[in-house]
């Protein structure tokens, strides 16, 4: 039996477009009722919908977390689908590969997909939310906030909140395009006990398991234990997108802010969410970073790069410092104060992350020139950091 599985109250379960499609490419609705049975039972007290049972410790170390009530369970569902569940309907034979028609499919799958779970989780008294989030929901701060305080408002209100990418709106450039990530940074926005990635494959395999040969991994504790791991793209049924890798990456993001994730199948979704030993179970790490920081460096999309000296990358690497005007050499980009930057050394490595305290029109006229000195020349608001050390993040 897996502890903190049991003892999870805010989970968060991600399933995957595989999971939902029909082998002709609509939407497997007898899949879909299947998963909000077993969803409703896991938040009813138990994974068959026998109605509650005995409720279960909270997690250890889980103090400095708002946790739910010890009788309360709380789930938020990502489900992909949207786009698979496009097609049948607008005759598409196969998944598009141009935006536009991933849009137009998706806006008409969306729809049937939340119709879906929303009939299926009545019939258990439950209501849902439709959630639709963008990257820059989930990165910038004003948002990301915005997004938390509806997720929370619908688990305070006892409804299931249901993710998906807002697929309609997001353009190549600011999109996500898999929802095992968007999973891992909505499991860290409302502080989850527990990822559940739910895919059509049982568990990480050492590698492709349409190959003979490769082993189920039972246990990931850190790095070492997928150094000979073969991470491969999506499997055979070819509406997922992206494969292990994001799902590899997403237990990363997740373990790494203090939450651990079980991966495993749709089909073996009521022996997971029970704590059963199926699947593979990523450890969390033990340290966990500042919300923000963490925010910073794994979900932000940086809109330019400031080029430091070798002085400037010892005072904010070594030394933890901010960053002045001085040890900036040069600036690319178009941002705005407020936007995360990359920190990169004289090769170009990115050093740091932070966000920076003035437009990119406005460096150019400071670099190289000291606080005091712009401050006598310019007046007192630029004596302040180009970024501040409490926005900064070290990447190295
Ligand atoms: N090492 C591996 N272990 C398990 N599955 C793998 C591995 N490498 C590649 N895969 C493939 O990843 C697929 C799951 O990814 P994907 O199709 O994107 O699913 P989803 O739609 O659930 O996100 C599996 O069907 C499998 O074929
Ligand atoms: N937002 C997209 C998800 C993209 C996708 O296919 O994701 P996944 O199946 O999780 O790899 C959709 O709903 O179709």
């Amino acid at each position: 039996m897996r502890e903190a599985v049991n003892a999870a109250r805010r989970i968060v379960v991600k399933v995957g477009s595989s999971s939902l499609t029909t082998a002709a490419g609509g939407l497997d609705t007898e899949r879909v009722d299947a998963l909000a049975d077993v969803l409703a039972g896991w938040l009813a007290g138990g994974t068959t919908g026998a109605g509650p049972t005995e409720a279960a410790p909270p997690p250890a170390g889980s103090g400095r977390r708002r946790a739910a009530p010890a009788d309360r369970r709380e789930l938020v569902l990502v489900s992909s689908g949207a786009i698979a569940a496009g097609l049948a309907p607008l005759g598409l034979p196969r998944r598009p590969r141009d935006l536009a028609t991933q849009q137009a499919a998706a806006s008409v799958g969306q729809g049937l997909l939340i119709g879906r779970y929303s009939a299926g989780l009545a019939r258990h008294g439950r209501t849902v939310g439709q959630v639709l989030l963008t990257v820059d929901d989930v990165t910038r701060r004003a948002h990301y906030r915005n997004a938390y305080r509806t997720l929370r408002k619908l688990l305070d209100l006892g409804a299931v909140p249901i993710v998906n990418e807002n697929d309609t709106v997001a353009t190549d450039e600011i999109r996500f395009g898999d929802n095992d990530r968007l999973a891992a940074l909505v499991a860290a926005l409302v502080h989850a006990d527990l990822l559940v990635l739910l895919s059509d494959v049982d568990a990480l395999y050492t590698g492709d398991p349409a190959r003979p040969g490769t082993v189920r991994i039972e246990d990931v504790h850190d790095e070492r234990d997928l150094a000979h791991v073969a991470i491969g793209r999506t499997g055979r049924a070819g509406v997922g997108t992206g494969g292990m890798v994001t799902k590899v990456e997403a237990a990363r993001i997740a373990t790494g802010f203090g939450i651990p994730v079980v991966l495993t199948s749709a089909s073996l979704a009521p022996e997971a969410l029970a704590g059963m030993e199926v699947g593979t179970f990523f450890h969390r790490v033990r340290q966990r970073p500042t919300a923000r920081l963490f925010w910073l460096a794994h979900a932000t999309s940086p809109r330019g790069r400031l080029h430091l000296d070798p002085g400037a990358v010892a005072a904010v690497v070594g030394r933890r410092k901010s960053l002045l005007p001085a040890g900036i050499t040069a600036v690319d980009g178009t941002f705005t104060a407020g936007d995360p930057v990359d920190l990169v050394d004289a090769a170009g490595a990115a050093v740091a992350r932070g966000l920076v305290n003035y437009d990119a029109v406005e460096l150019p006229g400071l670099l190289g020139r000291s606080t005091s000195e712009l401050a006598a020349a310019l007046g007192p608001a630029y004596e302040r950091e180009v970024v501040h050390r409490d926005d900064l993040v070290l990447l190295v």
